[in-house]
């Protein structure tokens, strides 16, 4: 599971928990202005906006998981698995591969008024990376620092676009259906509730934080979805960028998988393998590893982004721990 989220607090913060068993040897990397980027079905893009995220590179070439561009528009793809279908080339529309569509659209658009327009004739179409990287099931959170959010699902009905009111997105079910269900828990609060039940006995309060006694905690991704709307909706606006990024983590953090909760497989488990967040003004990605909690960062080197190459940083996995004596 995962869960993708824009935070605005001033600025605005976009990223996602990324939750699976394996890892695919991600790394923070930086595409910049003048990296020839090329298509299966389009003409390639030799000048682009330049993009930071979480990618695999191979043979070469940067297979975004999530990340945004110098413009300040953000998009993460997260599994959607079951509803999801790809489809063959239409020689009407615009055919672009899942695994290249976060650089077709952060290559091109500014915010999600244009991306929008270059989501109108998109085909996602089925061509696999590779032999060893065939497509993955997924559906895409599209956000700008103005805040203003949609989701792309392509499913049986063609590609959906939907507007996104909450900045949150999970996995399964659809995304009308996510919303949906957020009305069984309208009456979910941070503050104390009224005995509705039976006013006229006084009932033993035994605890704080009643308000949100029914909010759903598992690991699924409806209950995710609940929790983090629930979570972000309330979360408090710092007043600097380390407050902000604070708040931004902790929101995430919130809807966090540890080890051993999740089970796919005998013996094998889903966590959160990293969490991640651009500020979508000054660029500056942060990040978080399942093994180290404290929050790394890369700033966005401005002078770097005519060059051609890619810009690869590591993870930077080993706990980093602050012995006080
Ligand atoms: C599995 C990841 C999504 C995490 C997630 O939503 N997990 C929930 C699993 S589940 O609902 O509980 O089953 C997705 C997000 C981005 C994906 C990667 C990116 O799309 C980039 C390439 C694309 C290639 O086609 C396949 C490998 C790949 C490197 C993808 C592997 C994998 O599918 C990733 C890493």
């Amino acid at each position: 599971m995962c869960t993708s989220i824009i935070y605005t607090a001033g600025d605005s913060y976009f990223g996602r928990n990324l939750d699976l068993e394996i890892s695919f040897g991600q790394e923070v990397v930086v595409t910049p202005r003048n990296y020839p980027f090329s298509f299966r079905k389009m003409p390639s893009l030799d000048h682009h906006y330049a993009i930071t995220g979480m990618a695999l590179v191979e043979d070469g070439y940067p297979l975004y998981f999530d990340g945004a561009n110098e413009e300040g528009l953000g998009m993460a793809g997260l599994n959607f698995d079951g509803p999801c279908r790809y489809f063959p080339e239409d020689p009407a529309k615009d055919n672009v591969t899942p695994f290249e569509f976060i650089p077709y659209i952060l290559g091109q658009c500014k915010n999600v008024t244009e991306a929008r327009k270059l989501l109108s004739n998109l085909n996602l179409v089925k061509i696999d990376f590779s032999a060893k990287l065939h497509l993955s099931p997924l559906h895409w959170l599209i956000a700008d620092k103005s805040g203003e959010a949609i989701v792309v699902e392509s499913t049986a009905e063609g590609l959906n676009v939907y507007d996104n009111p909450v900045g949150v997105l999970t996995n399964n079910p659809e995304f009308p259906k996510q919303l949906l269900n957020l009305s069984n828990y309208q009456s979910i609060s941070p503050a104390y509730p009224e005995n509705t039940l039976i006013p006229e006995v006084k009932l033993n309060t035994y605890s704080r934080g009643f308000g949100s006694r029914f909010l759903p905690g598992g690991m699924d991704s409806e209950s995710r979805f609940v929790k983090e709307v629930f979570t972000k909706a309330h979360a408090p606006k710092g007043k600097s960028e380390i407050e902000n990024i604070t708040n931004y983590f902790h929101n995430l953090h919130a809807v966090e998988q540890q080890k051993g909760l999740d089970q796919v497989a005998p013996g094998q488990f889903e966590y959160t393998i990293y969490s991640d967040g651009i500020n979508l003004t000054t660029g500056t990605f942060y990040y978080s590893t399942y093994g180290n909690n404290q929050i790394n960062a890369v700033k966005l080197e401005k002078d770097r982004l005519d060059q051609t190459e890619l810009l690869q940083y590591p993870l930077q996995s080993e706990q980093a721990i602050n012995f006080q004596n």
